[in-house]
C-alpha cells in the first residue's frame, strides 16, 4: 500500500466515509467522502477488481500515474489501496466535476470563447507536462477534465495513457487501438505507423469543438461510423459562418490541431503559445462563470442518471435490449456502449439509417445534441491510396451479416484470460514503480507564467495541489499478495452508495457470457505468438471500457491492414456492377463482410498455430515411443516412424497451404470490395454535387 502525498492519508476503507455518488465508469464508481483522521473531504474511486479483470494493466498505469505525476494540471492520486475486492483510490475532490458534466446541466450548447479558452489552455499545461516526460494521455476529452470548488482545473483519467519511453511489450501497448472514437486521432485508427504525442493534439482540438458545441463531432454516429467519417472526411473545425460567434484566433487554434498528418499539428508547447491562449483568465472567473450557481456535484450526478434512466425507459419499447440502449448511451455520448453480436448488426443497421436520413429522429436524438457540422457534408479526404490486387468474384452485400452466428461458433473457441490474470497486478514495489518509466523530478516546472502561479495558489475543500516535485517512493501495495486473495480476507468491503443495475453492462468473465464481437474490424483476439506475461493477457484482448477502445498493435495484421476497410484503394478501372446501388445502402454490409475477413483471418492464424503445434507434439510423441521401445528398435522402426512424422508434415504443410491460400482468397475479395465501394461513394459525391 502506498502513500504518494505529503500528508500521512489512511490505508484503510474503514478511515474514510463514503458519501454520495459523483460519478461513474465501467467499473468504477467515484464518491464523495470523508478522510476522518484528516477531517479532509476527497474523492475516492472505487474500482472492482473482479469487473475490471481483462484491464488490469489499464488499472495499473491509471494508479501508477495518478501518484507519479506531480503537476497542479493533472489529478494526482493522495494513496490507493485494496478494500475486499475492490481497489480504492483517493484523490482530490473536484466539486465542479467534469466540463461534460456541466455543460450537460447547464451548457447544453457549450461555454462562452474565454471560458474555452481558460480550460483548455490549463489542459495544455498538463500536456505539455506530460509529454515533456515521454507519456501520452490518450484520452483527453471533456469527460475528463476536472474542476474544483475554486476554478482549478485538471485533468483526469490515465487508464489508457501511454510512455513514450517503454520498449518490448510496453511499447506494443503504446501502438495499441486505444481512445474514445470520436476524440481519437485518424493515425491512432489507421494503426500504419503507431503514433506519438500528437494523437494528444487531435484529441485536444476535438475537446475544443466539444467545449464550443456542447458536444464533440460525429458524436451522434456509432462507433464504426465515427472511425470511417474520421478517416475519410475533411477534419472537422470551427465554421467561419455558423460559428461566428467564435474569434478567427481560436478557429486558427482549432484547424491547427486538427490536421490529419501528425506531423504537421504543432507540439504541445508550440500550442500553448498561441495567440488563441492570451485570452485565458484565471481559476476565479471560471469559478464565478461557470460554477456558479451549479447544484451539488451529487445532486447533479443523480439528475442526470435520472434523465438517462428516462431516456432509456423511453427509447426500451424502441429499442428493446439493454444492448441496443447501450448503443444509443453512446451516440449521446453518454459514452457506454456494449460490444457484442447484436450490436455489430445494430450498428451496422443503425450506418444505413443515417446516411439514408430516415429515422433520426426515431432514434430521439435531442435536436440540441446534434452536430450540424457532421451534416455539412465535407468532401471526401483520400488517405494513403493503396494498389489493391482484384479478382472477378462479384460482391455479395449480405454476406458478413449471414455469416455472423458461424463466426460466432468459431470465435467462441478462443481462449479467455481468467481472474487469476489478477495475480501479481497490483503486487508493485517501489521498484517496479521507476522500471520503464521516467524520472519525474523537478517537473512540475513548466511554463509556469505568473499569472499561473497566481492562479495556482488556490487550495479548497481536500484539494493538495501538490507543488512539490518530489517523486513518491512507490504507488501501490508493495505487499507480495494476491489482490483476489485479499478480497476474501477482508472485512472491509465497502458499502455501495446508490446501486445501480446498470453496471451490469460490465464484461463477463465466463465464455458462454462473453462477447466476441465489435464494432470494429480490428477486434480480435490476443496475439497467438505471445503468452507470456500477465501484461500481455490484459493487452491482448480487446479491453472494452466505457466508450472506448483498446486492440494492441500486436494483434494487427503484421503486414499492415491490407484487408481494412480503413485504407481506401486507389482509384481503378472497374466500375460498379449495380450503378443505381447508394454507397450509403451497400456500406453496412461491406463493412460487415470486411470485419468477418478479417476475423477469419485471424482464425485461419489460430489454425496455422494450432497446426504448428499439433505437428511438434507428433514429433515429441515419435520420441517418446522411440525411448520406451529401445529394446526393439530397429533402423527400420526408425526410418517408418520418420515417415510417418513428415507425411504428418506434408499433410498439416498441405493444409497450411490452403488456409493461406485461403486468406489470400479472401484478402484480394476484401481489397475488391473496398474497390467497389470507394467508387460508388465517389458516384454519390458527383451526384451530390
Ligand atoms: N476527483 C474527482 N472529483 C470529483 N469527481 C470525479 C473525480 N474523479 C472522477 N470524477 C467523476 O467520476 C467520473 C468517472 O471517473 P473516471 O473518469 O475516473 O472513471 P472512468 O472509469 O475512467 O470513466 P470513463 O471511462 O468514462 O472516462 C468522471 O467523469 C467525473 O465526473
Amino acid at each position: 500500500m502506498e502513500q504518494v502525498s505529503e500528508k500521512k492519508f489512511p490505508l484503510n476503507a474503514e478511515s474514510y466515509k463514503l458519501y454520495e455518488e459523483v460519478g461513474e465508469g465501467v467499473s468504477a464508481t467515484v464518491h464523495r467522502a470523508l478522510c476522518i483522521p484528516l477531517n479532509e473531504i476527497v474523492a475516492i474511486k472505487v474500482l472492482d477488481l473482479e469487473k475490471c479483470n481483462n484491464d488490469l494493466d489499464g488499472i495499473r498505469r491509471e494508479v501508477q500515474m495518478m501518484s507519479l505525476i506531480d503537476h497542479p494540471n493533472l489529478l494526482r492520486a493522495h494513496c490507493s489501496f485494496t478494500a475486499g475486492q475492490n481497489l480504492w483510490v483517493v484523490m482530490p475532490y473536484m466539486a465542479g466535476g467534469s466540463c461534460l458534466h456541466i455543460m450537460k446541466s447547464a451548457y447544453p450548447d457549450g461555454f462562452e470563447e474565454p471560458v474555452i479558452s481558460t480550460l483548455l489552455r490549463e489542459v495544455l499545461k498538463a500536456l505539455v507536462y506530460l509529454h515533456a516526460h515521454g507519456h501520452i494521455h490518450r484520452d483527453v476529452k471533456a469527460g475528463n477534465i476536472l474542476i474544483d470548488s475554486n476554478g482549478a482545473v485538471k485533468l483526469a483519467d490515465f487508464g489508457v495513457s501511454a510512455c513514450m519511453f517503454d520498449t518490448g511489450d510496453r511499447q506494443r501497448s503504446r501502438n495499441t487501438f486505444v481512445g474514445t472514437p470520436c476524440w481519437m486521432a485518424p493515425e491512432v485508427m489507421q494503426q500504419l505507423h503507431g503514433y506519438d504525442f500528437k494523437a494528444d493534439i487531435w484529441s485536444f482540438g476535438i475537446t475544443a469543438l466539444e467545449l464550443a458545441h456542447g458536444h464533440a463531432p460525429f458524436s451522434k454516429y456509432p462507433p464504426m461510423k465515427v472511425l470511417l467519417m474520421t478517416l475519410q472526411n475533411a477534419p472537422p473545425g470551427l465554421d467561419y459562418e455558423r460559428d461566428k460567434r467564435f474569434s478567427k484566433s481560436f478557429k486558427e487554434m482549432v484547424a491547427a490541431c486538427l490536421v490529419k498528418d501528425p506531423k504537421k499539428r504543432p507540439s504541445s508547447d508550440k500550442l500553448f503559445k498561441h495567440h488563441f491562449f492570451k485570452q485565458a483568465r484565471s481559476y476565479d472567473y471560471l469559478a464565478r462563470t461557470i460554477l456558479d450557481g451549479l447544484r451539488p456535484l451529487g445532486d447533479r450526478f443523480r439528475m442526470l442518471k435520472a434523465k438517462e434512466a428516462d431516456f432509456l425507459v423511453q427509447n426500451k419499447a424502441l429499442y428493446g435490449d439493454k444492448d441496443q440502449l447501450s448503443q444509443q448511451e453512446y451516440i449521446r455520448g453518454i459514452s457506454a456502449w456494449n460490444f457484442n453480436l447484436e450490436d455489430l448488426k445494430n450498428q451496422a443497421a443503425l450506418i444505413q439509417d443515417y446516411d439514408g436520413a430516415t429515422n433520426t429522429e426515431d432514434l430521439n436524438l435531442s435536436v440540441k445534441q446534434r452536430d450540424n457540422h457532421d451534416d455539412v457534408g465535407y468532401p471526401a479526404e483520400r488517405l494513403s491510396p493503396e494498389k489493391a490486387n482484384q479478382s472477378d468474384a462479384a460482391p455479395q452485400p449480405d454476406d458478413g451479416l449471414n455469416n455472423i452466428h458461424d463466426l460466432e461458433s468459431s470465435l467462441a473457441a478462443f481462449p479467455i484470460q481468467p481472474l487469476k490474470a489478477l495475480k501479481g497486478c497490483f503486487d508493485l514495489c517501489a521498484d517496479d514503480v521507476g522500471t520503464g518509466s521516467p524520472s519525474w523530478k523537478n517537473a512540475s516546472q513548466l511554463h509556469s507564467s505568473p499569472k499561473d502561479e497566481d492562479q495556482e495558489t488556490g487550495t479548497d475543500d481536500g484539494e493538495n495541489l501538490g507543488q512539490s516535485c518530489s517523486m513518491p517512493s512507490a504507488v501501490v501495495p508493495c505487499r507480495k499478495k494476491n489482490v483476489k486473495a485479499q478480497m476474501h480476507d477482508s472485512v472491509l468491503y465497502p458499502k455501495r452508495v446508490g446501486g445501480d443495475g446498470d453496471r451490469e453492462f460490465v464484461q463477463p468473465r465466463y465464455p458462454s457470457d462473453r462477447n466476441y464481437s465489435g464494432p470494429l474490424p480490428y477486434r480480435q483476439k490476443k496475439d497467438i505468438n505471445n503468452h507470456s506475461s500477465a501484461e500481455d493477457t490484459s493487452e491482448g484482448a480487446v479491453v472494452q471500457r466505457k466508450g472506448r477502445f483498446k486492440v494492441t498493435s500486436a494483434e494487427l495484421s503484421p503486414k499492415g491492414p491490407t484487408n481494412c476497410f480503413f485504407n481506401p484503394i486507389s482509384e481503378g478501372s472497374a466500375s460498379p456492377t449495380t450503378p443505381t446501388l447508394s454507397a450509403a445502402a451497400v456500406l453496412p454490409s461491406l463493412q460487415c463482410i470486411l470485419q468477418q475477413n478479417n476475423m477469419q483471418r485471424e482464425e485461419i492464424l489460430r489454425l496455422i498455430k494450432y497446426a504448428e503445434q499439433t505437428s511438434g507434439n507428433s514429433m515429441e510423441l515419435s520420441e517418446v515411443g522411440t525411448n520406451e521401445l529401445s529394446l526393439v528398435w530397429t533402423a527400420d522402426t526408425f526410418r517408418s516412424t520418420r515417415e510417418e512424422s513428415f507425411s504428418l508434415d506434408d499433410s498439416l504443410q498441405q493444409s497450411i497451404g490452403s488456409l493461406v491460400e485461403e486468406l489470400q482468397r479472401q484478402k484480394m475479395k476484401n481489397a475488391q470490395l473496398e474497390k467497389k465501394l470507394n467508387t460508388l461513394v465517389k458516384k454519390e459525391e458527383k451526384i451530390r454535387e
